[in-house]
């Protein structure tokens, strides 16, 4: 039953719906006290009495769980109809008492400390207190209009009124109790959601370069050894670029390392504008971007050969080259050099990184500001 509710409900229904189940559940349970009175001769209620009540309840319940299942009661304030389900179940319990007397009528008094447990589910102190309002005049109704029908002695009047200074008693105190554990359940929910935002921004901060944002050296490690992975499972081939700034130590030098950072920083945010260019038809794996350290960045392109690869990389070449850099000290032109590989079948991670390392090596030998591509072959 709980795997068939996972599969079809969501969390919060789930839960819903368990505690309609728990509702009915201690509906059957107070069929114990209740059978014991009326066969000790207790109530006049009768079986079918008991048969009628326990129908009612178990009626309550199936529109409650319906109503939740389908998702009716979504469109409520209160989704779960904890208050509805409350209140029907405190009428019932008033209908109740009245076909029990004496001890037993005593006893039955426990219904209600029942139904305001349940309320602990969700009511605040003002929703309990106007239960315990509720609870106070529909007994004092009850037992009004049974006592003066039959003309009862003043002792039964007291009878009454210890019952019913019990019972309010009783409620009153649950209400504080209960609104007291609601103000720490619903802290405890809003803390839960602060830790779950707060999670989520370090994961994110976890994984990214604090200068461009791009992401980390730690982050497209990993992303490479999982596209190798995928690559190992599928079969669907990728390619990697270690890009890497010419001669950026001589910015530095000439014009100080603030300025430094800001080249990389708008460095990085062309990279980025070209990175999410497609350049072939059909939707393409998304591509990882990322600032492997200093002033080298590395792009992973999964199901992309060497071609394809090389043509993302010319187009962030030419852009880059196109326009020296805006910068607080004036222009500076920017070319840059990388090294491309695509993935040989089975290849490690660290070989490919390793042979795109290497042609980034003879592209800065050769005169930088170009591309070199690894060989496929041995
Ligand atoms: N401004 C700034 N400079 C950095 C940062 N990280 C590394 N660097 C500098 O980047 C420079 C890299 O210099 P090199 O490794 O000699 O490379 P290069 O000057 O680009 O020369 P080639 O790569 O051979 O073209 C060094 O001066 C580092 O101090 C950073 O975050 N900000």
């Amino acid at each position: 039953m709980s795997e068939r509710l996972a599969s079809q409900f969501d969390r919060e229904t789930r839960l819903r719906l368990r505690r309609v189940g728990l509702g009915v559940l201690s509906y059957l349970m107070f069929l114990v006290p209740m059978s014991i009175a009326v066969h000790a001769g207790s109530s006049t209620l009768g079986w079918w009495g008991v048969a009628g009540f326990t129908a009612a309840a178990l009626l309550v319940n199936l529109v409650a769980m319906i109503a939740i299942a389908t998702g009716w009661s979504k469109r409520f304030a209160d989704p779960s109809l904890l208050v509805p389900q409350l209140v029907a179940a405190m009428l019932l319990a008033l209908g109740m008492i009245h076909y029990f007397e004496g001890e037993a009528r005593s006893v039955l008094l426990l219904l209600f400390v029942a139904i305001f447990f349940f309320g602990l589910f969700g009511l605040d102190t003002r929703q309990y207190l106007r239960l315990t309002t509720g609870t106070a005049v529909g007994y004092i109704a009850l037992t009004t209009w049974e006592l003066v029908g039959a003309d009862a002695s003043r002792e039964a009047w007291l009878k009454e009124a210890i019952r019913f200074s019990a019972l309010v008693v009783i409620t009153i105190w649950m209400s504080f109790i209960g609104g007291y554990f609601a103000s720490i359940r619903r802290r405890l929910a809003a803390q839960r959601d602060a830790l779950e935002r707060a999670n989520s921004k370090l994961r994110e901060l976890s994984i990214r370069d604090e200068l461009t944002g791009l992401y980390n050296r730690r982050h497209l490690t990993e992303r490479l050894e999982q596209e190798s992975e995928r690559s190992r499972r599928y079969g669907q081939g990728f390619s990697v670029a270690i890009i890497d700034i010419d001669h950026f130590k001589v910015i530095n030098d000439t014009h100080g390392h603030a300025v430094g950072d800001e080249v990389l920083v708008q460095f990085a945010s062309i990279l980025r504008l070209q990175a999410r260019f497609i350049d072939h038809v059909g939707q393409a794996p998304e591509r990882t971007l990322g600032r492997f350290g200093g002033e080298e960045f590395m792009i992973i392109l999964p199901g992309t050969n060497l071609a394809g690869a090389r043509v993302c990389l010319e187009r962030m070449r030419a852009s880059v080259a196109q326009a020296p850099f805006e910068t607080s000290a004036g222009p500076v032109t920017v070319t840059f050099s990388a090294g491309l590989a695509e993935q040989r079948q089975d290849e490690a991670a660290e070989a490919l990184l390793q042979r795109a390392d290497e042609a980034l090596y003879r592209a800065k030998e050769g005169g930088r500001d170009r591309l070199e591509l690894a060989g496929m072959t041995q």
